[in-house]
């Protein structure tokens, strides 16, 4: 279990993390979402006592990390991949971990064989490609079989099949009781691999809630509808409770109709239909919206789309 309360750093007058309070429950996938520089490996930082808060606090199991008597059996992470010794081989990197943090040596081959790294175990780390490096990242982390895994963007520069693979590693831990806490700043890629989701921007909380939660009050749907009959289209789709957007010449936007009321209203006025479409925003989309007013540095564009 993690525990953040009212945690808040600043780095001379910049608020890197403000008074962020939350809390990440063991059994299933948390997600960590933000835009880039909201302050997430900033939060997990401070949650491994890599980083001290200026204020609040945040725990591992009950306790700041660094007061444990055995950290790495409360918590693994991987929050740097390439912060590894590249002179040494996986085995050996991993087997001076173990060595020690009082992890026996027979858990070396086991995490070893967890990753899929046997076949590159007796070779440097320093030739390793960035997957390989994520997966000895990721075996360091899981070493101690620890209660909670912390994972900084563990998927960034992995090819389809190493996403795969970290997803379904993160659901297993997370099957067999682990605090699981993840950061993306991938909606989509978090949609498929957390049930809760934490959201942060600017260092501050957005949003607390359950994936299907998200998803449900993402889904806001709008219909696109086309008629030859523009004006006798107008009259049947407006109304109190609907917005219609004129978009073209007899193309509308409609929201606060389904496509069934639209489509029978015209049936029943005889007015021919040419398009009845739903449009329902991307999760990604759906989270831009959301972290909007939150992005540090906003692109001309999405400003001007908007
Ligand atoms: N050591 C530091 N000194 C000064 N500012 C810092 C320091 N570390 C982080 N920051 C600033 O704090 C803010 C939060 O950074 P952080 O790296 O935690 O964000 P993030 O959400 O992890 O971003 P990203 O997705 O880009 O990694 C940023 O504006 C960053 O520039």
């Amino acid at each position: 279990m993690i525990e953040v309360h009212e945690l808040t750093k600043r780095y001379g007058d910049k608020t890197a993390v403000d008074g962020l309070t939350f809390t990440v429950k063991p059994g299933v996938v948390t997600g960590f979402l933000g835009p880039n520089g909201s302050g997430k490996s900033t939060t997990m930082r401070m949650l491994l006592g890599l980083d001290a808060p200026t204020s609040g606090t945040a725990t591992v199991n009950g306790r700041p990390y660094a007061e444990h008597p055995d950290p790495m059996f409360q918590a693994g992470a991987l929050l740097d991949a390439k912060a590894v010794h590249t002179g040494r081989t996986a085995y050996h990197h991993l087997l001076a971990l173990a060595a020690t943090t009082g992890v026996p040596k027979s858990r070396v081959g086991e995490v070893i064989d967890l990753v899929g790294l046997h076949e590159v175990a007796r070779k440097r780390v320093g030739g390793f490609s960035l997957g390989m490096g994520q997966r000895l990242g990721i075996a360091s982390a899981l070493l101690a079989d620890p209660e909670v895994v912390v994972l900084d963007e563990p998927t960034n520069g992995l090819d389809p099949e190493g996403v795969l693979w970290i997803r379904n590693l993160m659901r297993d831990l997370a099957s067999r009781g682990r605090t699981v806490f993840v950061s993306s700043h991938l909606m989509s890629e978090m949609a498929l691999t957390a049930e809760h989701l934490i959201v942060i921007g600017k260092g501050r909380l957005i949003a607390d809630v359950s994936v299907s939660g998200f998803i449900e009050s993402a889904s806001n749907e709008s219909i696109r509808v086309r008629s030859p009959h523009a004006n006798e289209l107008h009259d049947l789709v407006a109304g109190p409770g609907t917005t219609v957007l004129s978009v073209d010449r007899g193309l509308f936007e409609v929201t606060g109709l389904s496509a069934e009321e639209i489509g029978d209203r015209a049936a029943a006025a005889g007015i021919a239909l040419h398009e009845l479409t739903v449009i329902r925003p991307s999760l990604e989309e759906a989270f831009m919206e959301l972290t909007r007013d939150a992005v540090e540095y906003q692109s001309a564009t999405i400003g001007e789309a908007r």
